[in-house]
């Protein structure tokens, strides 16, 4: 393989860093064996060193070698010197990335922060992936909240959260394993703020999301800080099942700290449920574990449980030489480590036991320092705790309130919609009743005119009834003849009427005077009007008409009804037809003329024109007689 080109070995890189089958430390070895082999080709500033280093580091840190890549890191620290450009940063960032992350977990809090602050630099000076500037933001979290601002570094966190949510470089699967992580942080942040139920509530949301993109060492993280809840919680049996589950995983990944860290929960949990002999078979390897890779703390605190196991049992001698080993630990680290409440409640009690009174004050003195000093850390952590479910609380209700704000608007709508359907059924019912009241109307209207149409019309010969016929004398009397002009007023008499119905029958009569008024309607002018007077009596009006006018209609009228057919037993027969007229020619009248006044003037007009019709009669019938005055009065 030393023929490999540039291009070929980042191919390679990349395809061992995707590899699945072949178990982390395979694949470190190999990178390892690849970074070796540029190292001795190309300077350490290539952009194919940084490749390889990263690949090595972020491997590194999935297996949580943290110490390894503590080393490593150490060792590049030349590369501070690299002349950063757009094109390695990615690369450099996320090499500071996994190097900032290893002094955290080591807690080494100050190197982690000059790291962290430099990658904080570079957020604004360069164009960052999404996954870095997330981790940057998730780093700086954790930060803040091991030095006890767990507010900011809250809020760090959930920026981080946001960047990955809504950054389109990450896949779902980096998402819900970035996400994933940033939910065990808050987990873990509850934990260290003593709300140990949130602490268990957040880590397991921390598994869900993760799924099963999560890698087995994040397994047995989230696992044991479940389990180490459930044990501050007093749930024994909870405690004792998370913790066996999180120490095999821890085993499968050779993640030996967490291995150790959990099989402590399970031998306090294996005390609490009265199993002492167990207990402090198991914790005597997480003893050894903290010893091999210098937890010294742990290695106190792990004493001080076993002691109290032993004390628990009436092993007092081991239990004494269990606090020895611890005491003499904290004297010879040189104010590296601290007792802790365990080890001085054990101290008190083996003290007392062997009636030493100065050791077992000396103890209680130092018990009740350690125990004030951590009320005031506890009442900072209580204060710190209200203030953090002060912000939860107000961002729930923030949102329950945008989600009544959202109902309250849907309901707005739905009523707006409903009154919309409202208006419109109105608006649909007023037209509907508005047309039935116009139908009603129109329906009202057009039989009132009918009626009065019928009121004025004699029903058999359709023409204007005597009533009606009279009405427009008077109108034409006033209008016509007072403006100088002169009209007609002629009652006409069918001759021998009685004789036709004594002849042909009443139907026949009827089927005459029918006749009769169309004929006498075609000889008469558009302004000409008749009327029936009463059974064969008729009345013709003709305005702006004299003698001669008369004389020519009735000329015509004569005529026509002498060659009068009328239909008789489905045939049509001959059956002339004479008429006497007598008629008033109407030459002035007075002007302004009342009611009154023009009915009386009718009247006397009327019975002129009668008396001639019946001089018409007693003269032979079939004639016409004209009454002319100079004047009416
Ligand atoms: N068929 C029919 N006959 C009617 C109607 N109105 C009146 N009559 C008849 O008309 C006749 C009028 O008769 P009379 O008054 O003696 O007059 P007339 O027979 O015409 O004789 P003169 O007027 O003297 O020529 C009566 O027999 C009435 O019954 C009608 O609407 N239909």
């Amino acid at each position: 393989q030393d023929g490999l080109s540039q291009s070929e070995t980042r191919q390679l890189v990349k395809s061992l860093k995707d590899e699945t089958s072949l178990s982390s430390k395979k694949i470190i070895t190999e990178l390892k064996e690849l970074l070796q082999r540029e190292s001795t080709k190309s300077d350490l500033n290539s952009p194919l060193i940084l490749v390889l280093n990263e690949a090595i580091l972020t491997k590194m840190r999935h297996v949580g070698s943290h110490a390894e890549i503590k080393t490593i890191f150490e060792k590049f620290g030349s590369l501070a010197k690299i002349n950063i450009t757009n094109e390695n940063i990615n690369l450099y960032a996320s090499m500071l990335v996994t190097g900032a992350n290893a002094h955290l977990n080591l807690q080494e809090y100050d190197d982690a922060k000059n790291v962290i602050v430099e990658l904080q630099s570079y957020l604004s000076l360069y164009e960052l992936t999404g996954l870095n500037e997330a981790q940057i933001f998730m780093l700086a979290g954790q930060l803040h909240i091991v030095s006890g601002e767990y507010k900011v570094g809250l809020a760090k966190l959930r920026l981080g959260m946001e960047v990955i949510q809504r950054n389109p470089s990450f896949d779902e699967v980096d998402k819900r394993k970035r996400l994933s992580e940033a939910l065990s942080y808050i987990g873990n942040t509850y934990y260290t703020l003593g709300d140990y139920k949130n602490a268990i509530k957040y880590n397991y949301l921390a598994i869900d999301k993760g799924g099963d993109f999560l890698y087995s060492s994040h397994l047995a993280a989230y696992t044991h800080n479940i389990a180490s809840s459930h044990l501050e919680l007093l749930e024994w049996d909870q405690a004792l099942n998370t913790a066996t589950l999180a120490s095999q995983k821890a085993k499968e990944t050779n993640r030996f700290m967490y291995l150790a860290l959990s099989n402590e929960v399970i031998a306090r949990a294996q005390h609490g449920l009265g199993k002492s002999v167990e207990a402090i078979e198991i914790i005597h390897t997480s003893i050894q574990t903290y010893k091999e890779n210098g937890y010294t703390q742990k290695v106190i605190e792990a004493l001080a449980y076993e002691s109290e196991f032993h004390i628990s049992l009436g092993h007092w001698d081991k239990a004494q030489t269990n606090l020895m080993e611890a005491h003499s630990i904290i004297e010879n680290s040189k104010n590296q480590t601290i007792p802790t409440v365990e080890l001085l409640q054990s101290s008190f009690l083996i003290a007392e036991q062997d009636g030493n009174l100065a050791k077992a004050t000396f103890y209680q003195k130092q018990l009740s320092k350690l125990e004030e000093d951590d009320f005031k850390v506890k009442k900072e952590l209580d204060a710190q705790q209200l203030m953090l479910h002060f912000e939860l609380e107000l961002a729930q209700e923030k949102s329950s309130r945008l989600e009544k704000q959202n109902e309250l608007n849907d309901i707005i709508l739905e009523k707006g919609q409903n009154q919309q359907r409202i208006l419109v059924t109105v608006i649909f019912a007023v037209i509907v009743v508005l047309l039935l009241l116009a139908y009603v109307y129109i329906r009202e209207r057009n039989l009132k005119i009918k009626m009065r149409l019928l009121a004025m019309t004699d029903h058999l010969t359709g023409c204007p009834n005597r009533r009606n016929v009279m009405e427009q004398a008077k109108g034409m009397l006033t209008n016509n003849v007072s403006k100088n002009g002169s009209m007609i007023i002629a009652i006409l008499d069918v001759d021998n009427f009685k004789s036709i119905n004594d002849t042909y029958g009443h139907d026949v009569g009827d089927k005459v005077l029918q006749n009769l008024t169309s004929i006498i309607i075609g000889a008469l002018r558009e302004t000409d009007v008749i009327g029936r007077y009463g059974g064969e009596e008729f009345i013709i009006l003709l305005p702006s008409a004299g003698e001669k006018e008369i004389t020519m209609i009735f000329d015509r009228v004569q005529t026509a009804l002498k060659n009068h057919n009328c239909e008789y037993h489905g045939e049509s027969v001959a059956l002339p037809i004479a008429v006497s007229i007598g008629a008033a020619v109407v030459n002035k009248v007075t002007e302004k003329i009342d009611h009154k006044g023009q009915d009386l003037l009718l009247d006397t007009i009327i019975k002129q024109a009668d008396e001639k019709a019946y001089e018409a009669k007693k003269g032979g019938k079939d004639q016409l007689r004209l009454y002319i005055a100079s004047e009416q009065h």
